[in-house]
């Protein structure tokens, strides 16, 4: 098997400044140069890491990603669908850094651009807070639903499983919040990652994208550095009650059922791959920020079930789960793309590293509790999930609770 050649490791040039610091100069090139870059903080890990591209070009991918060591190694933002107004982006791993071990970087010292990067961070020292030129997004502002619309959209997909055109489906909406005064993106990212020790953090800005902000509690497909296979069934949703242990919820006939069909969505995606050998854990409740969720946990171990394409196949199995998008996948689909009433552009899409920094671990995330930035003001998204009991009050209080996990960085 052919092993994607991993850029070379250089020191930082000159005086190594603090991992703020550094991530600022980094941004400032990028965006200077208006290339794509992510940064994204992993759950349970205190650092960030960073991925810059060399070319805007290069990242339009068009294809989900290949979670398989020999593929190129980036960081991969995906729509919710993939379209020429939204792209599907692989942003190269041209430049990587990881505030663990400032002092290097990640290069080919071969390639032209990259040293203008190496000669921009020994001279340019741009103070963190200045204010960046970070991507907007092209399109027009998203249509943002008001609390009586939403209500009829959840009446009319409580009426299509009603009437079995689909099984469940998640509906969701786009809210416009003015930016607050001295609000600034890297610092917005940092508070995340405070606030949010167990989510996926990350910050993507990329010509014809925008810049998205979000703190994902969400795997959609992951194979770890011991060849594990992860994905999880995540739906379900209640505050968590003060000094309650979230292990004592109680749940609702109409969330274990909705949690059930992602579940059996995923069971589902295995089984069209012929695939027995998975462990499934749970569900079980975990804490999302302000909120708790019924999870399952499924596993395979790629070491002992030979599958090599099993995190590609099933990547592109599972995009879009019934977590965000409904049951069966189709009807779902075709249900939001007549009803919805807006773009979700990247919201519900997924997000993360392929291959970096190490091969053959590839983490990805669905792209929920996320914002999306604009002149002024930001479009906070959330969706909730639908079934023959839902009522619309309660789901639009539901979608109020999920806009706050991101909303916070706004007071
Ligand atoms: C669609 C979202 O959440 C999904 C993940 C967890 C719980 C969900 C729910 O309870 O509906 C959703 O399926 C969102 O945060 O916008």
């Amino acid at each position: 098997m052919r092993e994607p050649q991993l850029p070379q490791v250089v020191r930082w040039p000159g005086l190594v400044p603090g991992p703020p610091e550094q991530l600022y100069q980094l941004l400032t090139f990028a965006l200077q140069q208006q290339l794509p870059v992510a940064v994204w903080r992993l759950p349970g890990t205190a650092r960030p890491q960073l991925c810059l591209s060399l070319s805007a070009d290069a990242a339009l991918a068009g294809l989900p990603p290949a979670l398989s060591p020999d593929s190129p190694a980036g960081f991969a933002f995906f729509p919710f669908r993939d379209s020429d107004q939204n792209p599907a982006l692989f942003l190269p791993g041209d430049i990587y850094w990881n505030a663990q071990q400032p002092d290097q970087l990640h290069l080919d010292v071969a390639d032209s651009r990259a040293s203008q990067l190496l000669a921009f961070l020994a001279t340019e020292h741009t103070e963190p807070g200045t204010p960046l030129p970070w991507h907007l997004s092209p399109l027009p502002l998203p249509h943002t639903a008001a609390q009586d619309e939403y209500f009829a959209l959840v009446e009319t997909g409580v009426a299509a499983i009603r009437s079995g055109q689909v099984m469940k489906v998640v509906s969701s909406r786009a809210a416009r919040r003015p930016l607050p005064a001295g609000f600034e993106v890297v610092r917005a990212f940092g508070e995340l990652c405070q606030r949010y020790p167990q989510a996926f953090v990350s910050l993507v800005s990329a010509p014809g994208a925008g810049t998205w902000l979000g703190a994902s509690p969400e795997v959609l497909a992951e194979i770890d550095a011991d060849g594990i296979f992860r994905t999880m069934a995540l739906a379900g949703t209640q505050p968590v009650a003060p000094g309650a242990l979230p292990h004592h919820a109680i749940w609702r006939q109409k969330e274990i059922e909705e949690q059930a069909l992602v579940a059996r969505y995923i069971v589902n995606c295995f089984k069209q791959l012929r695939l027995r050998e998975y462990d499934e854990t749970g569900p079980r409740t975990v804490v999302a920020g302000q909120l708790l969720h019924l999870r399952t946990d499924f596993a395979v171990n790629l070491r002992q079930v030979p599958f090599p394409t099993l995190g590609t196949d099933m990547l592109r199995l599972l995009h879009p789960t019934s977590a965000v998008g409904g049951m069966p996948k189709q009807a779902a689909l075709h249900f939001l793309r007549e009803h919805e009433g807006y773009d979700r552009a990247y919201y519900s899409g997924f997000l993360g590293p392929v291959n970096l920094p190490q091969t053959g671990v590839s983490r990805l995330y669905v792209n929920l509790r996320c914002l999306q930035l604009r002149p002024g003001e930001a479009i906070l998204y959330a969706g909730t999930g639908l079934t023959t009991d839902s009522d619309p009050a309660r789901e639009w209080q539901e979608t109020e609770m999920k806009l706050t996990t991101i909303g916070t960085i706004l007071r």
